[in-house]
This record gives structure tokens, sequence and C-alpha cells, in this order.
């Protein structure tokens, strides 16, 4: 693949918190329009690396470019092209939907009209609900569509369908889809197979920090010999843990 393929780009990532080693000597490249599952046990490290590549956590040491750009010097112009959608959504607590969507919606030069992004991510009937009195799972969808609002390039969605009811999550895997057909770079951090089956061109799969496989979903499993992609993520996790134990 051409280098002005590549969306994102991160080389060996490393980041420590005290005694832990959060990530350690993550290297990976995600292509243009591409939707990267990242895989990993709890503690993994997944939350980390995406952070780091989002420039919400500075790296101890390793290099990132989202389309070209460092996340630590041109945090202005990242923010115009890169959409995120973190594990707590710090959002505007007395804020309707609408007001919410709007606020986002007023920082981008050509965003996605309000009323596409309610509808994208199935919050049209909620519009005037402030975010406080929202469900769990309607908020986690609110977190969605302010990441989505500005026709972002690259999009990171860490844990996008977890605590949705199976009709919502089919809603955000089409939306997901959506975004693919536009050709926008997905970084998906995910703990369901099925929607990573489903969605990801290419796993990278992380174990206590390491990145221990990149590949299709189908390579994970033909590699491993293993019946499903559980069984692959089984077989090449927790080895490493049982090491350090
Ligand atoms: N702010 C922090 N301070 C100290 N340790 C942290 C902090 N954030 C994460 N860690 C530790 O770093 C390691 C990696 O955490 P991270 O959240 O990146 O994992 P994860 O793969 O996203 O996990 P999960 O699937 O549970 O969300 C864990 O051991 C975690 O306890």
């Amino acid at each position: 693949m051409e280098e002005t393929d590549t969306a994102v780009e991160a080389a060996n990532l490393r980041k420590r918190y005290g005694d832990t080693v959060a990530v350690d000597d993550v290297s990976l490249r995600v292509g243009t329009g591409e939707i990267l599952g990242i895989l990993g046990s709890n503690g993994a490290g997944k939350t980390t690396t995406v952070e780091m590549i989002a420039g919400l956590r500075t790296p101890d040491s390793g290099r990132v470019r989202v389309l070209g750009l460092d996340p630590g010097r041109d945090r202005a112009r990242l923010r115009q092209v890169l959409g995120v959608q973190l594990q707590e959504a710090q959002l505007h607590h007395a804020l309707t939907v609408t007001e919410l969507i709007g606020l986002f919606h007023s920082f981008y030069p050509h965003p996605r009209p309000v009323g596409e992004v309610l509808e994208l991510v199935g919050l049209t009937d909620r519009r005037t609900t402030r975010f406080e009195k929202l469900s769990g799972g309607q908020q986690q969808r609110l977190s969605i569509a302010v990441a989505l609002v500005g026709r972002p390039r690259v999009v990171i969605l860490d844990e996008l369908t977890t605590g949705l009811d199976p009709r919502t999550r089919r809603r955000m895997w089409a939306a997901v889809e959506r975004l693919r057909d536009e050709g926008v770079t997905v970084l998906l951090v995910s703990h369901a197979m099925e929607e990573v089956e489903r969605l990801c061109d290419r796993v990278a799969l992380l174990d206590s920090g390491r990145l221990v496989a990149l590949d299709t979903p189908a390579g994970l499993v033909a590699g491993t010999g293993a019946a499903n992609l559980d069984d692959a993520f089984v077989a090449l996790t927790g080895s490493r843990a049982e090491e350090l134990s």
C-alpha cells in the first residue's frame, strides 16, 4: 500500500501508569477507508492506545500520525478531521440532545445536518430531552452523534455497542457501514465478535499492552486453527498475563 493510503500510523507507542505498562511498543497502520477493530482482554491497553492516537493522552514514547498530523502538536487541525467517541462522554448535562449536537455542529466547517445525525443514531424522538434524562444507552448514542457531526475523515469508536439493545446495536452497525460507504477510516474498540466480523477489515489484537496479532478476522481464525473468532481470541490472549503473574 502507498504511503498516501495511510490514514493512521502509530509507531512504537508506549505508555506506563506508575508500575503498570499499559501499552508496550505498539505499532500499527490503518489504511484510508479501512475499518480496524481493536480487540483485547479488559485492561489490555485498547483505550490507552486509541486515546494516544486521538491526542487525548501523551505517549511516553513513539510516534502517531493521523492524516499526516501529529496529535500532540496539530490539535486544532486534528479536531476538524477526527471524531472520537470514548467510553465516558463528558457532555453538558443540562443541555438537550439537539442543543448538544447543535453546539458541536457549530465547531465544524462542513457538518452533517443535526437532523441527519439524530436519525443516524436513532435519537430523533429524544431531541428535546436533556442529557441527564437520557438512559445510559441513549447517552452513549449521543456521544456517537457528537463524534460524527463534524463529518470527520477518521473516527474512533470505543465500545460502540456495549450495553445497547439488539435493535439499537444494528442501527449503530448500519451507521458504521454508512461511514464505510463514505470512505471514512474507523478504529473500533470492541469486545463483540459478531460486530467485529461484520464490520472490520482487519483486527489488531492487544494482550497485556502488546500487539499480538494484526490480521483479517478470517485470517485470525485460520491462523490459530480455531473454530471461530471467539476461540481465536482466547487462543491468542492471556498467555502474557499468566507469564507476568
Ligand atoms: N488513568 C490511569 N491511571 C492508572 N492506570 C490506568 C489508567 N488508565 C488505564 N490504566 C491501566 O492501564 C491498563 C490498560 O488500560 P486500558 O483502559 O487502556 O485497557 P482496555 O484494554 O481499554 O480495557 P477495557 O477492555 O477494560 O476497557 C490497565 O491495567 C489499567 O488499569
